[in-house]
Order: structure tokens, then C-alpha cells, then sequence
């Protein structure tokens, strides 16, 4: 047995928050590690897997990867529960109380996952950067520790500066000041108002649960023997540079999605790349017909990913501004996106009329084959950090519309440092909406997707061979396997 357990490839244990961005990134990566010839166990909160199950093809995705496992747990919360909108917030402590326990009773009872002659017990863990219970599992139990934190540099470090932001006395916000440059976050200096800071930061009283957990899981970070974040050095080099200096050991790799796309290459034909996706809602695939019959780049793509919920007042403040616009539009209504009574009350006729004439509404899209359809010319987002990387790869200008978290500050960075789209934060106004709209697409389109393509080449070119993001991942890879020797 010594010597055959000698031959064995490590076993990775990933670990992803509940939430579609996190499975989607966090699944990329075992994907990836699997490629890399190492075994994976991924755990997947049940509500998370049987969505999987139901909706993509996982199953038959990774069955061709024999050392490629799902684990099932719970979440902590029932069924029902509204995970979208404010019900996000439930997350968290639910993982914390519930699932912390759980975990660490599982990889107990489970032997770490090991099958004696075939694969060893859990050798290295990479746990979401939130997940600090699963680092605590790791340094108790001897195990080597990586933090993939999901979402931008930009982001995570604003969020890493939460005690020099308090220091300095530039929160809590109170609601005012909002146009106040933040001068405490090194390397940010010139570029944040409050208002870009990561939304967690919007908060009277700094004892609020959210963001003490946001503090804290974030503090906590450098324990870690290294840290992966889903990004590439020519997107934010200057702000890796800082975090560097308190968690040397940093890979970069993404955008993840396109490293996957890269490294299945000559395995996989693009089709059969884009199409592997991860959804938690079933894809209606119609909207690449429409998409089909539109002019080239005349369609504003449409989505706020999975966690934003809109009001009535608010819908139909975007409603009438896409229709206003004149433009082609493909919008995501999610089915859980629309607050109070569930989209009651009547559609306007001219809005009804209009959407017919140039519009295609879908509950939940193939968002990568949409983004990388020649007939989208620009995307109104959230600005979650995946949809902004496959707008990004895609070279795909955006327009943003952020709704909590890293959003705020994504949308920052996209207009004022990437300058390939538009910010519209902390507005929500057809006349803004409409106005913006025909910005992104007709007014400066052609600067934007100059610029867009400009960073979809440097987005390929960190995961092609000899790239940072690719020789990123063979170091990451050697740092696993030397976890073990
Ligand atoms: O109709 C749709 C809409 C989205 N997607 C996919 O769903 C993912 C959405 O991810 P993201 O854009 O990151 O949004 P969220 O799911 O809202 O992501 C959460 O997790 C991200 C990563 O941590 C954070 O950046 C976000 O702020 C947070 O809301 C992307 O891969 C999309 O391609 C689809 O496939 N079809
Ligand atoms: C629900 C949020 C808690 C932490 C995650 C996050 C992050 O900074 O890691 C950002 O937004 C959401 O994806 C998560």
C-alpha cells in the first residue's frame, strides 16, 4: 500500500459558497485540476446539486475525470428559502452554524474522502475565501490550505483595507458624502469615491453581521499557504502588487472560464466548451435563434445575475428605457427577480409592442454562447465578477448596474481604469437608462469595443501557453503536488 499510495496524485478538496458565481468559478478550477491529472472532491450544497443534476450536464461532464467526486451538504437552510435579494444575507450565518459542523463531522466520518489503492485522503484544501471554517478544519487536521477568494482584486482588497477604512474615519457612510474620494485604500487613492467601495460597506453601524463576517472572513485570508483569485496580471497588476506584499504566494489564473476554453482546446470543440455550464436554472437555448436573425453587434445583452432582485417601479424604469433606446434587446428576468407580487399587475401595451418588435425575454440564458454571439454588441450587468470577465473575454462593452458586493467596485474599475463601459450606480431612471443605452451603443461604441478588444486579447493571452494565468496554474499545480512530498 506505501509504495502505491506513493503513486497517487493528490486529492483536492473545493469548497464553494452556495451561490451561482462561486459553483460557476470554483467548478472552472476543478475542471481544470482534473485536466491537471489530480483528483477532486467538490462539495456542493444539496440545493446547489440537484439544480446541477436537473439542469446541465455535470454528470456526464465529469464522468470522463475518474477522480472527480461531488459531495453533497446542506446549506442550513430550508428548500424554500429565498436565496436571492435580501435573502442572501441568511447565507452566510447559515454556512457558518449549520454547515461548519457538518463539514467537519463529514470529512471525519468519511475518512477525508480516501479509497484505499485508488486515492488518498484529502491532501490539500481549497476552500472559498469565506469559508474560514474550512481553513480551521485544514490547520487542525494537518492539511495544506489555499483561499480562492471568487470575486476582483480590486474587490477583495478594498475589503482587505476594511480596518485602515475604519482608521481613517471614512465609514461607516450614513448615507452622505457619497461623492467623498476614499483616500485609505493604497493603490485607490484617486480612483474611489464611497460610493465605489464594495456595497458590504454600506452600513450605519459597523457591528452589522454582514459585514463584521465580510471583515473577518476577509482578515483572515493570509493564513492560507497560498491564495487564488480569478483574474490575470494585465487586468490588475498594480493592486496584486499590494496584496502581494501580505500573501506572497498569489496565482492568478483567470479569467477562469477562458483558461478552461484554452486548456480543453484540442479535448474539445468550442461549442462543446461554452456549452458546460453550470447553470442553477434551466438555459432557454431559443434566445440563440432570435439572437440568430439580429444584425451584427446591434443587441444589448440583458442580465443581473443571480442574486439581484428588482422592484416592480424599478423593471419597468429599464423596461422603458431599453424600449426608449430604440435598441435590440435580450433581457434575463430570473424567475425569483421581481420583488413584491411576483410581476402582478399589467405590462403597458407599448411596452408589450415593443419587445415583440426588437426584444426576446428568457427566464435564465447560455450566457457564454450569448456573450460570444456576433450579433450582442454590449451588456447591461450587474457587474458580478464573472460576468464581467466573460464580457471582458468576449470583448463585449458594458454598461453597469451594480447591485451589492464587489459590484460597486467592479463597475468602477470597467468605466474608470478599464474604460471599456459606462457606470450607472445608485440610479435606476428610464431618461439615465435610455440615455446610457445609446452611449454604449452608438455615441462612443466604437471606443468601447476598441478598448474591449484590446483587453479580450490581453485576457487570451495570460491563458494561452507561456501567459500568466496559464504558467499560474502549472505553479499552483506544482505547489499542490509538493504539499505532499
Ligand atoms: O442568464 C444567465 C445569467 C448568468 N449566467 C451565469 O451565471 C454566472 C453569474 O455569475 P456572476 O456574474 O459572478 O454573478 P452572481 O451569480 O450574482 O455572482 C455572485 O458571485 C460573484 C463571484 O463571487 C460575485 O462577483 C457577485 O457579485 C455575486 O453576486 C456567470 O457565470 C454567468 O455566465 C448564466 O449562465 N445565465
Ligand atoms: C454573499 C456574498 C458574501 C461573500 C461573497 C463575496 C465576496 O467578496 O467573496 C461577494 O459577493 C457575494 O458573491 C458573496
Amino acid at each position: 500500500m506505501g509504495s502505491q499510495k506513493a503513486n497517487l496524485p493528490p486529492h483536492v478538496l473545493i469548497f464553494p459558497l452556495p451561490i451561482q458565481g462561486h459553483v460557476n468559478s470554483m467548478l472552472r478550477l476543478a475542471e481544470l485540476l482534473c485536466l491537471a491529472g489530480l483528483d477532486v472532491t467538490y462539495i456542493v450544497s444539496d440545493f446547489c446539486h440537484n439544480r446541477l443534476l436537473k439542469h446541465t450536464n455535470v454528470s456526464s461532464r465529469f464522468a470522463r475525470y475518474p477522480g472527480f467526486s461531488f459531495q453533497p451538504i446542506s446549506d442550513g437552510l430550508p428548500d424554500d428559502h429565498p436565496r436571492a435579494g435580501k435573502g442572501f444575507v441568511d447565507i452566510m450565518p447559515a454556512i457558518k452554524m449549520v454547515t461548519g459542523p457538518l463539514f467537519k463531522r463529514m470529512m471525519i466520518e468519511k475518512s477525508c474522502f480516501a479509497s484505499s489503492g485508488i486515492r488518498r485522503p484529502v491532501t490539500c484544501i481549497i476552500a472559498d475565501g469565506v469559508l474560514s471554517f474550512a481553513g480551521d478544519f485544514a490547520e487542525e487536521n494537518g492539511i495544506a490550505l489555499i483561499y480562492f477568494r471568487t470575486v476582483s482584486a480590486c474587490s477583495f482588497w478594498a475589503c482587505f483595507c476594511i480596518p485602515q477604512v475604519i482608521e481613517a474615519g471614512e465609514i461607516p457612510l450614513k448615507g452622505h458624502g457619497m461623492d467623498l474620494a476614499v483616500k485609505s485604500v493604497p493603490g485607490m487613492e484617486n480612483i474611489l469615491r464611497r460610493r465605489d467601495l464594495p456595497g458590504f460597506y454600506r452600513v450605519n453601524d459597523l457591528d452589522d453581521t454582514t459585514f463584521q463576517i465580510i471583515k473577518t472572513e476577509t482578515q483572515q485570508t493570509p493564513r492560507a499557504q497560498a491564495v487564488i483569485l480569478n483574474t490575470f496580471e494585465d487586468l490588475e497588476g498594480p493592486i496584486l502588487s499590494h496584496i502581494r506584499k501580505h500573501m506572497p504566494r498569489l496565482y492568478t489564473i483567470g479569467p477562469n472560464h477562458f483558461h478552461l476554453t484554452a486548456r480543453l482546446g484540442a479535448k474539445a470543440t468550442e461549442t462543446e466548451t461554452l456549452i458546460s455550464s453550470a447553470s442553477l436554472w434551466e438555459e432557454d437555448r431559443s434566445c440563440l435563434d432570435w439572437l440568430d436573425s439580429q444584425p451584427p453587434k446591434s443587441v444589448i445583452y440583458v442580465s443581473f445575475g443571480s442574486i439581484t432582485v428588482v422592484r416592480r417601479e424599478q423593471l419597468l424604469e429599464f423596461w422603458y428605457g431599453l424600449v426608449n433606446s430604440g435598441q435590440r434587446f435580450l433581457w434575463v428576468v430570473r424567475p425569483d427577480s421581481i420583488m413584491g407580487e411576483a410581476g402582478g399587475g399589467k405590462i403597458p401595451a407599448e411596452l408589450e409592442t415593443a419587445t415583440k418588435a426588437r426584444g426576446y425575454m428568457v427566464g435564465w440564458a447560455p450566457q457564454l454562447e450569448v456573450l460570444n454571439h456576433p450579433s450582442v454588441g454590449g451588456f447591461l450587468t450587474h457587474g458580478g465578477w464573472n460576468s464581467t470577465l466573460e464580457s471582458m473575454a468576449a470583448g463585449v462593452p458594458m454598461l453597469c448596474w451594480p447591485y451589492f458586493a464587489d459590484q460597486t467596485i467592479n463597475s468602477r474599475f470597467v468605466s474608470e481604469i478599464w474604460k471599456i463601459g459606462l457606470d450607472m450606480k445608485d440610479t435606476c431612471d428610464r431618461v439615465i437608462i435610455q440615455k446610457m443605452v445609446a452611449e454604449l451603443m452608438h455615441v462612443r461604441k466604437d471606443e468601447f469595443l476598441r478598448r474591449a478588444d484590446a483587453m479580450a486579447k490581453l485576457a487570451r493571452k495570460a491563458v494561452t501557453q507561456g501567459g500568466t494565468s496559464y504558467d499560474n496554474l502549472d505553479s499552483l499545480v506544482e505547489f499542490i503536488k509538493s504539499t505532499i512530498i
